[in-house]
């Protein structure tokens, strides 16, 4: 803020030197600092009048601490039975030894029968996976123990820190701060001296010299650079020089540093490539003749742009407003080897009806859960009326808001009737631009259609019998993130799923008849149950969904029915993250020694039912390796590879399932697997048992060896029954310890019990209500039994864990917990 306004007198640019752009440069500089002590004498003002009235109405002017008697510390002496010492060392000052105090305290044992409570991360729980953005600011630096070593130990971890979260320093925002002042000034300086250049002819020339030679921004420095059209006159290079060798004498450092610091090319570039601020390229307004702005403003052309907007707002997977699930992953600017690219999601509006369209052609299978019929809007609608479409010509404006809701209105059928009642507009007239909107009559020749990778024949709906050999698509962790591709022409190479080898999903943009597109299984059809490898999504590890017509999915999925026992006993077996219904599950003491809590199972549980989704943060391999360094040090970690590029997280959001414990073997007490599955376009895992597992058996599932070995994870159950010590505990004895232990779960005990008489499927039918979350509606469980059920197993009982056969697995997908390197 200049308080002393600049002179608008223009000085004769022609007798300009060195000298005198310093004096400018110098006037200006004294004026901001004259003008930031004005602020900041005004600001602690008003701070000390604001601190003046709180202290007279809030605060107690006597401290708590007043009438507090010292304690004497006894220095050490002799220790009486029962007691301990613990030594104090206390630091008043840092860097003098005289400022170190030490003390000795004797303190009483205390001993209880009570018992202990294991150690515990603090989590939130959550219901669905949720997206975060990478965070790339250290923002603490943990306190890990003063135990002997440890100094050592802990300069190496902040180093360790220091290095993965701030690969290059960033701007400080005070020195950001600063740089923008100065360029302010800078501005006005030139300004003020009447010189034919400004702050872009600075930038030009400077990297015209190829100053800042860092090779960071090196994208955003050519973007800027190829916008400028001409080539620097020598009179506005002499000029140039003479500013930049001014700044240097006045600020004491390079012009660069202002102009071409990496926060301002970037801020630059973004200006550039949205196409507000191309130098002699784009013309102002007052440079267009009336016949330009008008062609301009009629073109149909200016949609496009703001339709980036709805594409970015509106999530292409669900479909949810700024979603929190998909989206585009978090880019980690401050990584090694980022560039920053403009790359709008979707580009074109013909993409986007594409997808919608696609998006609704997979729906069209699912059940219509709305209550709307297909009844006239009005005498004018388009379902009722007859028309001459040419003679009524709408506004440009008026088209283009039509595209624009058009991307945001989901249902084909109404969407001319509500776009007409909003716009209040003829119901007709609006279906008829639709329909000139759409693309299609854009039909593609035939020698240009995308052709059917070699292992799947999606009309047949089958695999060719040694496709594991062909792809990767199946295998979940080695391949990438599933992202609907959307651009013109067919499938082939240039589509990203074609160019990763995947197959086309139904949310991508291409055409329904898309041969890459997956079609689902056949099962029904073909008179199978998806309930083995005999159906092509079991196979490639994926949920059946709404692109299965006949196997049964699609009542399914419906959440309506996912209490519905009766329902899931026959047909369709692929679909339990869907569902979403697990079987009780009690947290308690893990019988693991000293490793915290563990889960346990509140009811019995057949081989191959599902057991719960491993849900929690979706974070970028970058984000998990920073996070990483802090839970290995720890020896506690919740990270779970995803994909190729993402993992979960379930240290800060997470569900149940982040109690599961580790075991390497049968003989441990292995009796789950985790498996990634695609679910209509997204990756989740889940838990499945791997055996029959009895009431009060711990879930233990492989977190591969990997991770295995660098946690250490050497605990093992307790062997059965063993000189009255503790033991496994299975079986009604250990429901009855689980819930006799904690007087919280005793209210629950009926209700399990009933759970288990009636088992077949029977599963806790809690009350609930439906919660819309982003525009979707997302089941929520009243009284969820989400960490109510606290238990600590004690008891003693044989182990009498069943032979476990069949374990020969042909698809391997068991996934190992994620360790960072
Ligand atoms: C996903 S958490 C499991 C829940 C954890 N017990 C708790 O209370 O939060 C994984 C961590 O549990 C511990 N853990 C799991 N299985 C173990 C085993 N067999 N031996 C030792 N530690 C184990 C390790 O600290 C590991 O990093």
């Amino acid at each position: 803020m200049l308080r002393r306004g600049v002179s608008n007198e223009s000085e004769q640019g022609q007798n300009v030197t060195v000298a005198r752009i310093e004096q400018s440069l110098q006037d200006l500089e004294q004026m901001t600092e004259d003008d930031h002590a004005v602020t900041v004498r005004w600001l602690l003002h008003d701070a000390k009048k604001a601190a003046k009235n709180t202290d007279s109405a809030f605060v107690d002017k006597v401290s708590p601490f007043d009438s507090m008697k010292p304690i004497h510390l006894s220095a050490g002496g002799t220790v009486p039975d029962g007691s301990a010492t613990v030594k104090l060392e206390s630091h008043v000052n840092k860097k003098s030894k005289a400022g170190k105090i030490r003390s000795q305290l004797i303190t009483k044992i205390i001993k209880s029968d009570t018992a202990r409570v294991p150690k515990y991360s603090f989590h939130t729980t959550v219901r669905r996976n949720i997206l975060t953005m990478d965070d790339e600011r250290l923002r603490f630096i943990p306190y890990m123990g003063d135990a002997e070593g440890s100094k050592k130990k802990n300069a190496r971890l902040i180093h360790e820190l220091e290095q993965a979260y701030s690969p290059k320093p960033s701007t400080s925002s005070r020195e950001s701060e600063w740089s923008s002042q100065v360029r302010a000034c800078l501005e006005a300086s030139l300004e003020k001296l009447g010189l034919e250049i400004g702050q872009d002819k600075l930038i030009q020339y400077l990297l015209d010299q190829g100053r800042n030679r860092s090779r960071d921004s090196e994208i955003e420095k050519r973007t800027i650079h190829e916008s400028f059209e001409l080539p620097l006159e020598p009179r506005e290079r002499e000029l140039a020089k003479m500013v930049s060798q001014a700044f240097r004498k006045v600020y004491d450092r390079p012009l660069e540093d202002i102009l071409l610091s990496e926060e301002h090319l970037k801020e630059l570039a973004e200006r550039r490539n949205s196409n507000q601020d191309k130098p002699g390229r784009t013309p102002t307004k007052s440079q267009l003749s009336q016949t330009d702005i008008n062609k301009m403003e009629s073109s149909a052309e200016p949609c496009p742009d703001r339709l980036g907007t709805y594409t970015t707002l509106i999530c292409l997977i669900c479909g949810a407003a700024s979603c929190q699930t998909h989206g585009d992953s978090a880019r980690d600017e401050n990584a090694p080897g980022y560039q920053y690219v403009h790359q709008p999601l979707v580009t074109t509006y013909q993409d986007i009806l594409r997808k919608q369209d696609a998006r609704i052609a997979a729906k069209a299978g699912q059940p219509d859960f709305s209550t709307q019929v297909d009844t006239p809007c009005s005498s004018e609608c388009y379902l009722v009326s007859r028309y001459d479409d040419s003679a009524y010509k709408l506004p440009a404006e008026d088209i283009s808001t039509i595209e624009s809701m058009v991307i945001s209105l989901r249902d084909k059928k109404r969407r001319a009737c509500t776009i007409a009642f909003f716009m209040d507009l003829p119901c007709w007239k609006v279906h008829s631009e639709i329909k000139h909107m759409e693309p299609r009559s854009v039909e593609l020749p035939s020698k240009n259609r995308a052709r059917q990778p070699d292992w799947y024949n999606n009309q047949k709906k089958t695999l060719k019998w040694d496709w594991q050999d062909m792809t990767t698509a199946h295998l979940h962790q080695e391949r990438c993130q599933a992202n609907p591709c959307a651009h013109e022409g067919p499938c082939q190479k240039g589509c990203p799923c074609f160019d990763s080898q995947l197959l086309c999903e139904s949310i991508c943009g291409c055409s329904d008849d898309c041969p890459r597109k997956f079609t689902g299984c056949p099962c029904h059809s073909n008179g199978i149950v998806c309930v083995s490898d005999s159906c092509i999504c079991i196979q490639m590890n994926r949920e059946c969904g709404p692109q299965c017509s006949s196997c049964g999915a699609i009542p399914r999925i419906n959440p309506d029915n996912r209490y519905q026992d009766d329902l899931f006993t026959t047909g369709c077996q692929n679909i339990h993250l869907q569902r979403g219904v697990s079987p009780k599950l009690i947290l308690g003491e893990s019988q693991l020694e000293g490793v915290g809590f563990g889960l346990y199972v509140g009811e019995p549980v057949r081989k191959g039912e599902y057991l719960g989704e491993y849900a929690g943060e979706v974070i970028s391999f970058l984000e998990a390796d920073r996070r990483g360094i802090i839970y290995d040090r720890k020896y506690l970690s919740f990270l779970f590879d995803l994909n190729s590029e993402w993992a979960i997280d379930a240290a800060r959001l997470g569900n149940k399932t982040r109690f599961i414990n580790h075991a390497d073997n049968d003989k441990d007490g292995l009796n789950c697997e985790a498996k990634i599955a695609l679910v209509n376009g997204e990756h989740r895992i889940k838990f499945l048992a791997l055996r029959d597992i009895k009431v009060g058996e711990e879930l233990l599932f492989n977190y591969g060896k990997k991770f295995a070995d660098k946690h250490g994870l050497n605990k093992k159950l307790p062997k059965a029954k063993e000189d009255g010590k503790r033991g496994v505990v299975v079986g009604e004895e250990a429901l009855e310890a689980l819930d006799g232990l904690n007087p919280a779960n005793r209210a629950t005990r009926g209700k399990m019990t009933a759970i288990r008489g009636g088992h077949g499927g029977g599963r806790s039918r809690k009350a609930r209500k439906t919660a819309p979350v982003q525009g979707i509606p997302v089941e929520v469980e009243q009284g969820a039994d989400e960490d109510s059920d606290f238990a600590v197993p004690q008891d003693e009982d044989d182990d009498d864990d069943e032979d476990i056969t069949d374990r020969r697995r042909k698809r391997k997908i068991t996934r190992p917990l994620r360790y960072t390197r």
